[in-house]
């Protein structure tokens, strides 16, 4: 992205809320409707920043038919995929299940299905594919645990991690991709990145896309940032150039203060 001078962005910036195991289908609904309502009335332009949320997804039909039926710009997706297309995998959800309750999106490699359910680098990799075999667009989420940022070596690591998502992707698949740096350390514990954490990360990343898909490729890739974001720290993190978006956790849960993310360019102070 661009900086806020002229206002105006290389890429689409993606404002996205995870909202993790929280909000069962009646709240989901409610707290998206609260969320359409309020970028309504501040007449939000869909156009300067899209907007997602990933609800668990046992709400994702009721709120594919508040989306259709309300005609809300708002999209939508999972945070999980099967690697599998279909048959003998209890529990799983496929990308075709996804896809049939108009899903854009889906999450793949949270650093909590990476630590809470030991997924490797081969599972996440066959969950990204999966995604775009099913015509879902995968977010893929990379990022270092404290311990690995106090020893230095956060920048390899993650792009390791990037590596091993993106394996045998076309560049066209690489374009459509969105990757998420989300530094573990600072998801859900009010230590947010500085934005030249952020944009570090979010160089090297495009920077390493440019090399594995061509520059091409890189330039046109969304990068985001998740970690504490606020309504109060969202735009000087998208002041970053690398920056494209936001993956936002607890704050995605509050409508208000996840539209004001959303609306980060009234934050914003041109100099
Ligand atoms: O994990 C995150 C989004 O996927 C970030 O969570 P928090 O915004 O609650 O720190």
């Amino acid at each position: 992205m661009t900086t806020s001078t002229n206002g105006t962005f290389d890429r689409t910036p993606f404002i996205a809320g995870n909202w993790k195991m929280n909000m069962d289908h009646v709240q989901g609904i409610t707290l998206l409707q609260k969320l359409a309502w309020t970028l309504s009335d501040a007449k939000h332009d869909y156009s300067r920043a899209e907007v997602a949320v990933f609800p668990p997804f046992t709400d994702l039909r009721g709120v594919q038919t508040l989306v259709q039926g309300d005609e809300l710009e708002v999209v939508y997706g999972g945070q999980d995929v099967s690697p599998f297309d279909s048959g003998a995998y209890t529990g799983d959800i496929s990308g075709q299940f996804l896809a049939k309750l108009g899903c854009s999106y889906v999450l793949v490699g949270h650093s909590e299905r990476r630590t809470i359910h030991n997924e490797s680098d081969d599972v996440l990799n066959a969950k990204v594919k999966a995604g775009f075999r099913h015509g879902v667009t995968p977010v893929l989420c990379v990022g270092e645990g404290l311990e690995i940022r106090q020893a230095g070596t956060h920048v390899d690591h993650t792009l390791a991690q990037l590596r091993a998502g993106v394996e045998g992707l076309s560049p066209e698949q690489a374009t459509e991709l969105v990757v998420a740096y989300e530094p573990v350390w600072a998801i859900g514990t009010g230590e947010v990145a500085g934005p030249e954490d952020a944009q570090e990360m979010c160089a090297a990343i495009r920077s390493e896309l440019a090399t594995l898909f061509g520059a091409d490729t890189a330039a046109a890739t969304r990068l985001l940032y998740g970690g504490s974001v606020k309504a109060n720290n969202a735009a000087s993190i998208l002041k970053e150039r690398d920056v494209d978006g936001l993956l936002v956790g607890g704050a995605s849960l509050d409508a208000a203060e996840f539209a004001n993310i959303v609306r980060f360019e009234s934050h914003l102070v041109t100099d």
